[in-house]
């Protein structure tokens, strides 16, 4: 952590150097009102102190204060500022990284403890940088001037004696920021459970009203809440009895040194001005030492959040390298003898796949639940690391030799759960494509998904805001969105993974009608259960438990009279799929 503060600081020397001297120079300034105290009543003990001599303090102290308070202001600006800069760095790099991962990461990691890294995790690293480099610079620089003078100008045996207590105190706070390293790790991990919690409840309100569960998601919650209060309680116990300590001590120090002074004005070996300055300057070195144990915590506190951060910075998500090969069009994709298990399964979900897709083709991909259709799906979007076997090559060479980026900006990918943002339906549709033309590319995408009338509807019309912050959306609308969004990317490769389940059969129909007389030579993929999306298609796969027990044309698989042609019939008789122009 403190290299990586290191490092920061070092790419901006200048602010640095500025900062730390005026901090310096402000430290050695407040020197000066307690010297100015000590003449004055020395001036008074010895009957010198006169009218003029009394403007002339008063004069000093009032300069001293205006510098000390521009000092201040100038290097706690640079110190401050500067944190909020390392912030804003930590979390663009924070951002890439999540941008970055790929399915498997975001399996491991929930989103309230991700979310806290991201905010209150950073927070607490810059307050390290912030507040933490101040009370070094600043207490740091006073204890150092504060100590000279005693040592110089008052006596270094008092001095010495004096700070034996404070050693001491040293020691002591040293173990107990052991102690301050585990509680405040356990709040933060409390915390994170408490986003995690606010998290589903706001993704799932409406089912949990609807099961009369509000009660009970409020004891959890109160739960979850007072777990955070227990922990920041048992924290406080131990910030606590830092405050408890160092009072103590210093105020021992404070009565040595006291006793010691008085010894020394009654040998007529110290005046009494320096006795109160020496007092003076001991009161605010004991200040500043209770400053100097806050950073203790605000360290130990710093480096739990800097790992935390730094796990989710240098998260492998354990995906092999990236290719080097570009893509520009994508001809051919074979599956050879491919197999592929979840980490943490024990057997294989997809296995010994074998087919080909051509340029141009129409795959649909269908079968029971759970028997591996998405899985082969991000087998091509790439989101697993190679834990199988057998290959997929791509325009004849293996998919994995391609760069992932590049891959990827070939794909429309329409998911089974629809994702899209709180902004406006423009926003998300153009999302797919930004420079796509707003005149027709736009409509035309929107006609193409059949979503023009539904639009219309809409009072605000393309502008309608969607999501939190505007309407709900019917599932079918989403899924309309997310397909017209897939479609003005014009990808090669277009996949519909169950992106048609919500809507009627007759829109169905529309939608697949155009996605065929628009594609002209580009490949697609249709994932879906019901058999009427697929057809048209050139080829079908039946899955079943992770391997192909069907493949063939939608004629052939009915003529083969196996799960293609049941699941037909039924779906006919039930007025779900539609025979005709069967291929
Ligand atoms: N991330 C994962 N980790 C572990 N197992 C998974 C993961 N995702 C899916 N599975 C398992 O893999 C199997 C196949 O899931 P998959 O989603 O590919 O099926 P599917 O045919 O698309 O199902 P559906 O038609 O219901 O969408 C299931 O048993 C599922 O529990």
């Amino acid at each position: 952590m403190l290299q990586s503060m290191w490092n920061y600081i070092k790419k901006h020397p200048g602010k640095y150097i500025f900062g730390g001297m005026t901090a310096v120079f402000t430290s050695i300034l407040y020197i000066f009102p307690n010297y100015i105290i000590q003449l004055f009543i020395d001036d008074i003990v010895t009957s010198r102190l006169t009218q003029d001599v009394l403007g002339r303090y008063l004069f000093f102290l009032f300069i001293l204060m205006i510098l000390i308070y521009a000092g201040d202001v100038t290097w706690l600006r640079i110190l401050f500022g500067e944190s909020y800069q390392f912030q804003k760095e930590l979390r663009q790099t924070g951002f890439k990284s999540l941008l970055g991962f790929r399915a498997s990461f975001y399996e491991t990691f929930r989103s309230g403890d991700l979310m806290t890294r991201m905010t209150s995790d950073i927070d607490t690293i810059g307050m390290l940088l912030g507040y933490g480099l101040m009370i070094i610079l600043g207490d740091g620089a006073l204890l150092l001037s504060f100590l000279a003078v005693m040592i110089f100008t008052i006596s270094w045996q008092v001095t010495l004696v004096s700070l034996i207590p404070l050693l001491i105190f040293g020691v002591i706070i040293y173990f107990l920021s052991k102690e301050v390293d585990k509680r405040y790790d356990a709040i933060r991990d409390s915390v994170a459970e408490l986003s995690n919690e606010v998290l589903e409840v706001v993704d799932g309100v409406r089912v949990m009203r609807a099961y009369g569960r509000k009660d009970l998601e409020q004891k959890r919650f109160q739960e979850k809440t007072q777990k955070v209060v227990d922990k920041a309680n048992h924290l406080a116990i131990v910030n606590g009895l830092f405050g408890q300590i160092a009072k103590a001590f210093g105020g021992l120090s404070i009565a040595i040194g006291l006793m010691y002074c008085s010894y020394l004005v009654n040998l007529g070996q110290l005046s009494v001005g320096k006795l109160v300055s020496f007092q003076l300057y001991l009161a605010m070195l004991n200040g500043t030492i209770w400053g100097m144990t806050e950073i203790v915590v605000i360290y130990q506190q710093g480096k739990v959040s800097f790992e935390k951060l730094n796990n989710l910075i240098k998260a492998n998500d354990l995906m092999e390298a990236d290719g080097h090969l570009t893509l520009d069009s994508i001809e051919s994709i074979e599956f050879q003898d491919y197999s592929f298990k979840y980490k943490e399964d024990d057997k294989e979900t997809i296995k010994n796949l074998n087919f080909t897709l051509q340029r141009g083709e129409t795959l649909g991909i269908v079968g029971k639940t759970g028997s591996g259709k998405t899985t082969i799906i991000r087998q091509l979007l790439r989101q697993y690391p190679i834990s199988g076997t057998g290959t997929i090559i791509l325009n004849g060479r293996d998919i994995h030799e391609y760069q992932r980026e590049n891959l990827e900006a070939m794909i429309g990918y329409v998911p089974q759960e629809h994702i899209l943002f709180s902004q406006t339906v423009k926003y998300n549709i153009l999302f797919g494509n930004s420079e796509a033309n707003e005149e027709e590319q736009l409509p035309q995408a929107i006609e193409n998904a059949a979503f023009t009338k539904d639009l219309e509807r809409m009072s605000e019309g393309l502008k309608t805001l969607i999501g939190e912050k505007g309407v709900s959306i019917s599932g079918g609308q989403k899924q309309r969105v997310s397909i017209a969004r897939a479609l003005i990317k014009e990808p090669e490769l277009l996949i519909l993974d169950d992106s048609l389940s919500a809507v009627d059969a007759k829109t169905e129909r529309a939608i697949i009608t155009n996605i065929q007389s628009i594609r002209g030579d580009k490949t697609n993929i249709i994932v879906t259960h019901r058999l009427s999306a697929v057809n048209q298609a050139d080829m079908i796969i039946v899955v079943d438990d992770g391997r192909i027990v069907e493949s063939g044309s939608p004629k052939e698989l009915l003529a083969n009279e196996g799960w293609y042609y049941e699941q037909f019939n039924k779906q006919k008789s039930e007025g779900g799929a539609e025979n005709e122009n069967i291929h």
